[in-house]
């Protein structure tokens, strides 16, 4: 064994009990015991990871966790590649292989290593607590953080009152949680040019919520600052606003590849405000922000109580628009509901096409599993599908950690995807007696994959005995176990009268009665929407 190999094999060890104590024990098992060291290199560190989304996962949430287990582990700055290696990886043979590596440090010594850090606080200016599933850091870790780096030039500390900590309450993989304040070179605007490839029209599922708003993006990707100038899309945490925005930036440089698209979140374009203040030169910021065809600002909402950064958009969005540059705003409520937004600055966003997104419906929350199972080319089975999307209701982000989750649950224990391993893998989100709301649509949905049959047969005039028979099943069950009205349970199936409804409950309550085979029917599907 190379003496690379051993000491990398050491670091990693010891970088593993940092990690252990500083994530919750689930989440450690499932995105970081499963990947194993491949290389070191000076201050490069090469991680395997099992399939793509751990490695996306990873890349996206636990970098800074897993650099500062490292550095509290070698004392001294890695940077961290992933590779995904795109295979099964059984953890107790990693577990093995690096135990193996490390053999020329001797057990007692990892003993000891380890008995170190169990007394230490979990790694320094990382978290005070174990990272949950949320990974929120607190504001206190984030105030104690921007402490750790030291003072601020009095020109920032002029703006101080301006940084705020980031909203811990989201799930947002996409914030920069460490604004780099000392960083004073500003990048060439090429280099901003930072949109998710992932996020395109193509992979943008349209339902009710958020048909306007996809429409709008469309119209203002196909004509820039023709259309709708400024464009402002608001709706609440994980409904897609960013993923609009990007999509309409690729759109537009598909269109022309020479436009320069910015996206820049508004808590970074507040950061290099006061850098570029701190390194005296605010018109190297101006001049970055106002020579370009397209600004996507995301959540505006945090340049409420801003001041200095509300009167240098403001100048900015003006120099935009009178050069009928296109202007587009995200925000996760309407301006007229964003305190201390300057007047002014609210008065400009009205210009132009304010459009919102809201919670998406069951259909629409299926098709976004569906869609994403198929990119991930996975195959899940439809009540595994429906199981999650009957649960959370509010937030795609959410949804789609849900299914990652059981996706990463399934593989790392080499099981099939079915409903009791999806029970399994999710419950700690929806923990036992979460009453969960049964509607029309969730007893629809899973009564027609019972019956393998289309949704729309069930509400379509066919008569055949393998569909009416169903749909009858169907009614019975919106009419017991819902509080909908008939004639709504009617109007539901095809607008269908609501003597129909009375004669299908009627009619299925008979034969249950008689029929131990039809009872154990409506059982299990009484079980399959309830649990
Ligand atoms: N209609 C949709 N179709 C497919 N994926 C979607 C859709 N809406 C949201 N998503 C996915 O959900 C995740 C969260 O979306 P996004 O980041 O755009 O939300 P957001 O509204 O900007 O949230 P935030 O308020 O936290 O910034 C992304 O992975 C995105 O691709």
């Amino acid at each position: 064994m190379s003496a690379d190999t051993a000491y990398m094999a050491s670091i990693w060890q010891t970088a593993l009990i940092h990690m252990k104590k500083a994530f919750i024990k689930p989440l450690f098992e499932t995105w970081i015991k499963s990947t194993m060291p491949l290389s070191i290199n000076d201050n490069v560190i090469e991680i395997g990871t099992p399939k793509q989304f751990v490695k996306e996962w990873l890349e996206s949430r636990y970098v800074p966790v897993i650099k500062a287990a490292l550095k509290a582990a070698a004392n001294k700055d890695f940077e961290v590649i992933f590779i995904n290696m795109d295979m099964d990886i059984d953890i107790e043979s990693v577990e093995e292989e690096t135990a193996l590596l490390t053999i020329e440090v001797p057990a007692t010594e990892l003993d000891i290593i380890s008995e170190k850090i169990e007394n230490q606080p979990i790694i320094p200016a990382i978290a005070e607590k174990p990272i949950t599933d949320n990974d929120a850091l607190t504001n206190t870790d984030y105030l104690k953080y921007l402490d750790d780096i030291g003072d601020i030039p009095e020109a920032a500390a002029a703006l101080s009152t301006e940084i705020s900590p980031p909203d811990t309450t989201k799930n947002n993989i996409k914030k920069e949680r460490y604004p780099n304040r000392q960083n004073t070179n500003l990048p060439p605007i090429s280099e901003e040019f930072n949109l998710n490839p992932k996020y395109i029209f193509s992979t943008f599922v349209i339902g009710n919520s958020n048909r306007l708003a996809h429409a709008a993006s469309l119209a203002v990707s196909e004509a820039p600052a023709q259309v709708y100038n400024p464009f402002f899309i608001y709706g609440g945490v994980g409904l897609g606003k960013t993923h609009l925005m990007h999509a309409i930036g690729h759109r537009i440089k598909e269109n022309n590849p020479n436009s320069k698209v910015v996206y820049i979140s508004s808590e970074k374009f507040t950061n290099e405000l006061i850098n570029s203040i701190i390194s005296g030169n605010p018109e190297n910021f101006r001049q970055r922000y106002r020579n370009i065809d397209v600004l996507l600002v995301d959540d505006i909402q945090f340049l409420s109580k801003k001041e200095h950064t509300q009167e240098e958009f403001f100048h900015t969005f003006n120099t935009l628009h009178d050069a009928n540059k296109q202007i587009i705003i995200s925000s996760d409520r309407a301006p007229r509901e964003i305190q201390t937004l300057e007047d002014r600055l609210r008065s400009r966003f009205e210009w132009g096409l304010i459009t919102d997104i809201q919670p998406p419906d069951l259909e629409t929350r299926i098709a976004v599993l569906r869609k994403k199972a198929m990119m991930e080319s996975l195959n899940v089975p439809n009540e595994v599908i429906v199981y999650i999307a009957s649960r959370i209701e509010n937030n795609i982000r959410e949804l789609e950690g849900a299914l990652i989750r059981v996706i990463a649950y399934a593989s790392l224990n080499n099981q099939p995807i079915d409903i009791d391993l999806a029970t399994e893998a999710l419950k700690d989100i929806f923990p036992d007696g979460r009453p969960k709301q049964i509607t029309t649509d969730l007893i629809k949905d899973i009564v027609a994959t019972y019956f393998k049959l289309k949704l729309e047969d069930l509400s379509a005039k066919k008569r055949t005995r393998n569909v009416a028979f169903p749909r009858q099943i169907a009614m019975y069950l919106c009419r017991e176990l819902t509080e909908i009205s008939l004639p709504k349970i009617g109007e539901i199936f095809g607008g269908r009268d609501h003597t129909t409804v009375i004669h299908a409950h009627d009619k299925i309550h008979r034969e249950r009665n008689s029929d131990a085979k039809l009872n154990n029917t409506i059982k299990d599907l009484i079980k399959r929407i309830e649990s």
